[in-house]
């Protein structure tokens, strides 16, 4: 069966509804593009068509010098939030981006303040992909607990989300796998909770997960123009899955939104 996200995407679009009245313009977000791939297109589009719906003011900029354009727009008054797409160019590190981003513009919660303030549990601005695992899960099941398997450590997804499901209050068990892991598949069956993020199309099938389980797919793959998760879809004849498209992408950009809203009305000390 297909795990429904409508309802939590309608939390945060009532939540943006509320942020909207304390703003008195329409916050602009400025998405800096070093090296786009597939699915950093598929983000970008999805930005595009929520920008609109939402009001927000979008500004789309392929950057030829990372630093120089983060040092601009960390200044510009007029920008309330940034965006640095992944994948980054040669020569660019994730480091780089997390030490020079402003952090109250900071939108995806990449800087080493926004990081910092994670791992203290105290969530500020958080990588918006781990944040729509987090409330996909939550909306799903009890995560008190719970065995939590993790198919990546990406700094934008599987190393992000395994520390917000291990906080505190949520107290899940969470075992992180990545390519070095041995017995893969026993690991992941072994697991309430499955989350994929590792970026291969269909990579887990049913030889990973036992009936019942409740599966995440954070993949975004596109095969021949179509967009495909890390799962195979066949899975969800056992377990609850995420939708792509569909599922957790649609949350993340939601939750992208919702933050620049935010970063707006913090410039302004209303929140
Ligand atoms: N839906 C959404 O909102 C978002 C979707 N995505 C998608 O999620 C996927 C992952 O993205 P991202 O986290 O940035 O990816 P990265 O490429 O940064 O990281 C992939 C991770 O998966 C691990 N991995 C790769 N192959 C295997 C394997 N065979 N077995 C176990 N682990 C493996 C890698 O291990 P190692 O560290 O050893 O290399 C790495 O940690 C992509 O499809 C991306 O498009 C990304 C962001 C947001
Ligand atoms: N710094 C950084 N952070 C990211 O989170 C990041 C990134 N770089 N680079 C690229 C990947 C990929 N990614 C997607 C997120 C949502 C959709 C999304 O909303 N997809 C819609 C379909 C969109 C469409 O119609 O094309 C859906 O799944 O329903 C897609 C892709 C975020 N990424």
């Amino acid at each position: 069966m297909l795990i429904e996200v409508k309802n939590i995407i309608d939390k945060i679009k009532t939540e943006i509804s509320s942020l909207k009245e304390k703003l008195s313009y329409e916050p602009k977000l400025v998405s800096l593009v070093v090296e786009p791939d597939e699915s950093t297109k598929s983000y970008l589009n999805s930005q595009k068509r929520n920008a609109k719906k939402y009001g927000i003011n979008l500004e789309i900029i392929e950057s030829s010098d990372l630093i120089d354009d983060l040092r601009k727009y960390n200044e510009d008054d007029s920008t309330d939030a940034i965006f640095v797409a992944r994948p980054l160019k040669k020569g660019f590190t994730e480091l780089d981006i997390a030490q020079y981003i402003n952090p109250e513009k900071d939108v995806e919660g990449v800087s080493l303040y926004n990081i910092g303030s994670m791992f203290y549990e105290k969530e500020l601005f958080v990588p918006c992909t781990a944040d729509a695992v987090v409330k996909i899960i939550e909306d799903t099941t009890d995560v008190k607990g719970k065995n939590i398997v993790i198919l990546g450590r990406s700094t934008t997804v599987g190393k992000p989300a395994a520390l917000m499901l291990q906080r505190h209050g949520r107290d899940a068990t969470v075992t992180v796998t990545h390519t070095k892991t041995k017995n893969l598949k026993e690991i992941a069956k072994s697991a309430d909770i499955l989350v994929a993020a590792i970026g291969k199309a269909n990579f887990v099938d049913r030889t990973f997960v036992r009936n019942g389980m409740i599966v995440i797919d954070v993949g975004i793959n596109v095969v021949d123009g179509m967009i495909v998760g890390d799962v195979d879809k066949g899975v969800s004849e056992i377990c609850q899955l995420t939708p792509v498209p569909g599922g957790v992408g649609s949350v993340t950009t939601a939750i992208l939104m919702r933050n620049v809203f935010r970063a707006a009305i913090n410039k302004k000390g209303d929140l």
